[in-house]
C-alpha cells in the first residue's frame, strides 16, 4: 500500500506509517506542488496525508475517488469540499484535540502582545527608537478582571477560556449555536447572543470553524458594535473576518487592537497596514506549531491512514459533519 504526503511530516507519524509496512512518498520541495502534480501522485497512491491549506475541490476529488482516505494534518477541514467528498464516497479525517493547548496558547500570546503593544515595541528597538522614556509613554492596557468573549467554545475555545480565567480572573461569556453546559459549569461561563458578545467583551477571541455561516462574520457591522477599547483575536481562520473592514475599524477607533494568527488572505502581504499599527500583532498561522503538538498531529493523521488501509473504522472522520 502506498501513502503520499503533501509535505514532509514529523517523525512520529512517518515512522508509524513505515512500521505498518506502507511505502511513503513525501513531497519534500519547499514550494507547493501544482494541482496536476498532486493528481499524478494521488493516482499512484492508496491514501493521501494532506498537510497544507490548498483547496481540495470537487474537480480534484473526482480524480482521486480511488483513495481509501484523505487524512488531513489539521483539525480544520474548511479547505475540503466535504459535500463532494461524501457524495464521491471519499473518507476525510482530521486531528482534533491534540492541538487545542498549543493553539489556545497562540491566542493567549496574541492577546497579551496586543494589550502591551509587544510586537510594536520590539520593532521600535530594532529601528533604534528606544528613545526617552516617560510615565505617559508606551502605555498598554491591563487584562486582569476584564471580560473575555469566546466565539466558538469548543476544544480550543475552552482551553483559551481556562487559561484566561486562571491567569487573569477574566469573566467568560461565549456564543455557540448550542449551549456548552459542561464548560459553563467549569468556567462559570455565560451563554450570550452574538450581539451581546460584541457589545460586552473587552477581548473577543474567535475559535469557530470557517463555514458559510461564519465567513466574514466579523465585518464593518460587527466591529461597529464592539467597544472602542476592545481587542479582537483570531487564531481560527482568516476567512472569518473581513480584513478591509478590520483595518478601517482600527483606523477609525471602533476597536482598540487586533491579534491575528490567521489572515485574509494568507500569506499576508508585507505592505499590509496592519503590520505598522502599534496595537496589532500578526503571526504567520503557527497556532499548532510546536514540536510536541505537530508530532501528536502526525501520529493521529497516521492512525487515520492505517485504519483506512487496514479496513478498520477511521478514528476521526469528518464526513458526517456535512449534513447531506
Ligand atoms: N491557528 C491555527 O493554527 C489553528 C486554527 N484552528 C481553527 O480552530 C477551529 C476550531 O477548532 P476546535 O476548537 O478544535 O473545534 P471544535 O469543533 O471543538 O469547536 C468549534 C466551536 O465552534 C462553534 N461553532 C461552529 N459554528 C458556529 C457558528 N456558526 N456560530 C457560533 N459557534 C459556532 C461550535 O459549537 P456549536 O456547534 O454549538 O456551534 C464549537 O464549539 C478549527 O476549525 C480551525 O479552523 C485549529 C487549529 C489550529
Ligand atoms: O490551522 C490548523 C488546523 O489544524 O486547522
Amino acid at each position: 500500500m502506498k501513502v503520499f504526503t503533501t509535505r514532509v511530516i514529523p517523525e512520529e507519524g512517518l515512522s508509524l506509517l513505515q512500521r505498518a509496512g506502507f511505502t511513503v512518498t513525501q513531497w519534500s520541495e519547499e514550494k507547493e506542488m501544482t494541482p496536476a502534480q498532486r493528481v499524478q501522485y494521488c493516482k499512484d497512491s492508496d491514501a493521501l496525508l494532506f498537510a497544507g491549506g490548498e483547496k481540495l475541490d470537487r474537480a480534484f476529488l473526482e480524480q482521486c475517488r480511488h483513495l481509501k482516505v484523505i487524512s488531513l494534518l489539521s483539525v480544520g477541514y474548511d479547505n475540503v469540499d466535504l459535500k463532494a467528498a461524501t457524495e464521491l464516497g471519499l473518507q476525510i479525517t482530521n486531528t482534533p484535540g491534540v492541538l487545542s493547548n498549543a493553539t489556545a496558547d497562540t491566542a493567549f500570546l496574541l492577546m497579551l502582545s496586543v494589550a502591551r503593544k509587544a510586537f510594536y515595541q520590539h520593532k521600535r528597538i530594532l529601528k533604534g527608537e528606544w528613545g526617552f522614556s516617560t510615565p505617559t509613554a508606551n502605555l498598554g492596557t491591563d487584562i486582569e478582571g476584564k471580560t473575555l468573549g469566546i466565539w466558538g467554545l469548543g476544544n480550543i475555545g475552552t482551553v483559551m477560556a481556562k487559561r484566561c480565567k486562571a491567569a487573569f480572573g477574566m469573566k467568560i461569556i461565549y456564543c455557540n449555536r448550542h449551549r456548552n453546559e459542561a464548560a459553563e459549569k467549569e468556567l462559570d461561563a455565560t451563554f450570550v447572543t452574538f450581539d451581546e458578545l460584541l457589545q460586552q467583551s473587552d477581548v473577543i477571541s474567535i475559535h469557530t470553524s470557517l463555514t458559510p455561516e461564519t465567513k466574514e462574520k466579523f465585518n464593518k457591522e460587527a466591529f461597529r458594535k464592539m467597544k472602542p477599547t476592545a481587542i479582537f483575536i483570531n487564531a481560527a481562520r482568516g476567512g472569518i473576518h473581513n480584513e478591509t473592514d478590520l483595518i478601517a475599524a482600527l483606523q477609525e477607533g471602533q476597536i482598540w487592537g487586533a491579534g491575528l494568527d490567521v489572515t485574509n488572505p494568507e500569506p499576508m502581504h508585507p505592505d499590509n497596514p496592519l503590520l505598522e499599527m502599534p496595537t496589532v500583532a500578526v503571526l504567520p498561522h503557527i497556532g499548532s506549531a510546536t514540536l510536541e503538538t505537530r508530532n501528536a498531529m502526525s501520529r493521529i493523521a497516521a492512525q487515520n491512514v492505517i485504519a483506512a488501509l487496514t479496513g478498520q473504522p477511521v478514528p476521526n472522520p469528518v464526513n458526517h459533519i456535512y449534513d447531506l
